[in-house]
């Protein structure tokens, strides 16, 4: 089983060192030449609560992502597990267009919506799975740590699954689950996957742009009344919109939030460490989003709007 790792960050890193660890052969691809480099001359390194997973220099396949499709040429990959942020896919799709006439296999992990339609369309006869994971992956310079362990969610988004050329393949599906739970992934397939999309999708537009402009770790909202009461506007307005749309989620998902700011106290979350990274945000896929899909219902979400241009007015440079 080939298994094509593209995106050596965070989550690329976990979820590829521990397949790898567990006996698949993973290929990682980087966006620069140079990241490839120093993966193959250092290795990296998986940090766990149990144990810690070497990746040495010896057993690493790394190569930038444009020597993908040469590759692919004599040697194509069972899986692509596509592990780099929203505002990347626009990149990685035009760097494997020549796949796009061949059947490929392709679990995306990102936060957020709007990318599953980009990767279909431009990859038509591929089959696409949504991934959705509550696992928590931090980058560190030596590899990455593995801050919290999740649940792994796999299936394919009927968003998606009208306008593919490709009838759903169960048996694929199930063969991922089973390498992710092999490598120690808790990980169902779920036919109800969209539920969990736009519950993650919520859970993000509520706690992300707050955070960020805040500059706050995720347990701090709610430590004040009046962080609560904003957290709870979005959390309504999008509400709202989710009703108008069609779209229903099981569950308290209000609750869901207060839970995750609690279990996750002390993260940064993803968009705040953008920020202070001076990195492009994945608030368009998120907030965006839900403004883009109250436009479509003939509603507005006036909050998480302003919340939008806020946050995009700070890019690409960040906060200092
Ligand atoms: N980290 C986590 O715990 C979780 C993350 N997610 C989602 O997963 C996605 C990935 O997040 P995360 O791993 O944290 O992000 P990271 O920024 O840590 O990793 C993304 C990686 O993709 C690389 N990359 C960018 N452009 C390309 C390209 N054209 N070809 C190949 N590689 C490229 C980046 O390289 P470079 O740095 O050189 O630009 C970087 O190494 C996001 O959508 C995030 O929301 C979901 C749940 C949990
Ligand atoms: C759930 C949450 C908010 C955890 O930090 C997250 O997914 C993120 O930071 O993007």
């Amino acid at each position: 089983m080939i298994i094509d790792v593209v995106g050596s960050g965070s989550l690329g890193l976990l979820y590829g060192g521990k397949l790898q660890d567990a006996g698949n052969e993973v290929r990682f691809w980087t966006r620069t030449a140079e990241q490839a480099n120093k993966l193959s001359v250092e290795g990296f390194k998986v940090t766990e609560r149990e144990k810690t997973i070497q990746i040495s220099s010896d057993q690493i396949q790394v190569k930038p992502i444009t020597e993908l499709t040469r590759v692919w040429e004599h040697s194509p990959g069972d899986w692509l597990l596509l592990m780099v942020k929203q505002t990347a896919i626009k990149d990685v799709i035009h760097e494997i267009a020549s796949l796009k006439t061949r059947v490929l296999n392709i679990a995306c992990f990102q936060n957020g919506i709007g990318h599953l339609n980009v990767v279909q369309s431009n990859m038509p006869h591929s089959n696409i799975y949504s991934v959705i994971t509550t696992e928590g992956a931090k980058r560190q310079q030596d590899g990455v740590i593995r801050a919290g362990i999740g649940e792994t969610w796999l299936g394919k988004s009927s968003d998606i699954r009208s306008s593919s050329l490709m009838p759903m393949d169960q048996n694929e599906s199930i063969r991922l689950q089973g390498l992710l739970q092999q490598a120690g992934f808790g990980c169902t397939v779920s036919n109800e996957i969209d539920k969990l999309i736009y519950r993650k999708l919520l859970i993000n537009a509520v706690i992300n742009p707050l955070t960020a402009i805040w500059r706050i770790p995720n347990g701090e909202l709610i430590t004040r009344e009046e962080r609560i009461m904003f957290m709870r506007q979005l959390y309504d307005e999008a509400w709202a919109v989710y009703e108008a749309s069609g779209i229903l989620i099981d569950g308290d998902v209000w609750d869901q939030i207060l839970s995750v700011c609690r279990s996750t106290a002390s993260n940064t979350s993803s968009m705040l460490s953008d920020v202070l990274h001076g990195q492009q945000t994945e608030v368009q896929s998120i907030t965006g989003q839900i403004v883009s899909m109250a436009c479509r219902c003939g509603l507005s979400a006036p909050t998480h709007e302003v919340l939008l241009h806020l946050i995009e007015g700070m890019q690409p440079e960040g906060v200092s």
